[in-house]
């Protein structure tokens, strides 16, 4: 058992309250994305189960023993910055054998360790180079190398792959996947601001803002069932499109009335002391499509359309506040920018939120 377990997990720089009570209980060998916007705390959380930065209150453990004051170079933790944090004066062989080195480990061991992680990252053919004369991918590919050499227990990653260019953070990013089903039994917490990459490598994401979680799920429950307004706007590019509703008919399944008239029924239970009360109705882009009979939720003036090849994105008046309704249609489309446009969805597609933002649940 090598999970990592936070309980009530408080964090305060001075006055500063930044983790207001984080409790997660993480399972050995799963791989957790923490996401969330800029600020949220993600980053110091990572760095306090590093230990490298203190628990101002709450238990953490790791593999089922409190870490709290223990040192970081105690915790069976390997950590990969988004700096690669290479020495530039040591070859990749040395650069990956140098912790093993100060742990005294035998030169046999040591290296079939640096040429096993080469092999797995395809490494072998740089091992005499220096940091310079590699890419920025084949850095950080070093980096993680030099990780899996300490044979660690908890694998943390920093946004790895924020310094790459697109091509090389696709293919660092398959990387990774390939490093998580070989090393099946190690535990990995990852930070990203790529929805792309936390719903691909993660089985559990968690989402966080200002401090606190919002919700913790596999990728496409949390795309599905989001429980709040926060995560169903976080997750999903671009955003699910909220439109103010007031509730009609309560009950199991609800009908709810639209800005400009229309009404719809939503497979969705609301309670009957909601009746009358105004509620926002999510919808995502690409569960939009364009009507051409009376059965659309909304009608609206294409503001702009983005072809994008694979698909199609419009942009209509008509969102909740100043906010544009997105569409994503797939392939190309013959609407135009000054067009009118009418909206439907598949009700089973439709999310309600009450006032206070929760999801009202199916
Ligand atoms: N040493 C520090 N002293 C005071 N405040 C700090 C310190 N380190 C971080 N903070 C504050 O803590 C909050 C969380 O920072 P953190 O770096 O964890 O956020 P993040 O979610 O990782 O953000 P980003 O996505 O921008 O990296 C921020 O408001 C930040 O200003």
């Amino acid at each position: 058992m090598t999970g990592v377990t936070l309980k009530e997990i408080r964090k305060s720089y001075g006055q500063v309250k930044v983790l207001h009570g984080i409790d997660l209980e993480i399972e050995q060998g799963e791989f957790i994305v923490f996401v969330g916007p800029s600020g949220c705390g993600k980053s110091t959380l990572l760095r306090m189960i590093a230990g490298l930065e203190t628990v101002t209150s709450g238990q953490m453990s790791i593999d089922g023993e409190v870490v709290n004051e223990v040192p970081p170079s105690r915790r069976g933790i390997a950590m990969v910055f988004q700096s690669y944090a290479l020495y530039p004066h040591m070859t990749v062989y040395d650069n990956m054998a140098f912790g093993m080195r100060i742990a005294r480990e035998s030169k046999t061991e040591i290296d079939r360790r640096v040429r096993a992680a080469a092999d797995t990252l395809q490494l072998t053919p740089y091992l005499d180079r220096l940091p310079k004369a590699l890419s920025g991918g084949q850095r950080q590919r070093v980096a993680i190398g030099r990780a899996i050499c300490r044979n660690p227990k908890v694998f943390l990653f920093d946004e790895p792959l924020s310094n790459l260019d697109a091509a090389l953070r696709v293919a660092t990013r398959i990387e990774i996947a390939r490093l998580k089903e070989k090393l099946a039994d190690t535990t990995m917490i990852y930070v990203t601001h790529d929805q792309v990459e936390a719903m691909t490598l993660a089985d559990r994401i968690v989402v966080l803002s200002a401090g606190k979680i919002e919700q913790v799920g596999p990728p496409l429950e949390l795309y599905e069932r989001p429980a709040n307004l926060f995560v169903a706007r976080f997750i999903g590019s671009p955003a699910m499109n909220i439109l103010p509703v007031t509730i009609g008919e309560p009950g199991a399944e609800a009908s709810v009335s639209l800005k400009g008239g229309k009404s719809a029924r939503v497979p969705i239970a609301v309670p009957t002391a909601d009746k009358g009360k105004p509620a926002n109705l999510g919808v995502r882009p690409e569960d939009l499509e364009i009507s051409t009979g009376d059965d659309y939720l909304v009608e609206g003036r294409v503001l702009l359309v983005e072809a994008l090849g694979e698909v199609t994105l419009l942009y209509l008046e008509g969102g909740a506040g100043e906010e544009p309704i997105v569409v994503k249609l797939p392939g190309t489309s013959d609407v135009s920018k000054g067009d009118i446009v009418r909206l439907k969805a598949a009700p089973e597609k439709l999310h309600l939120f009450n006032t206070e933002g929760r999801t009202y649940r199916i």
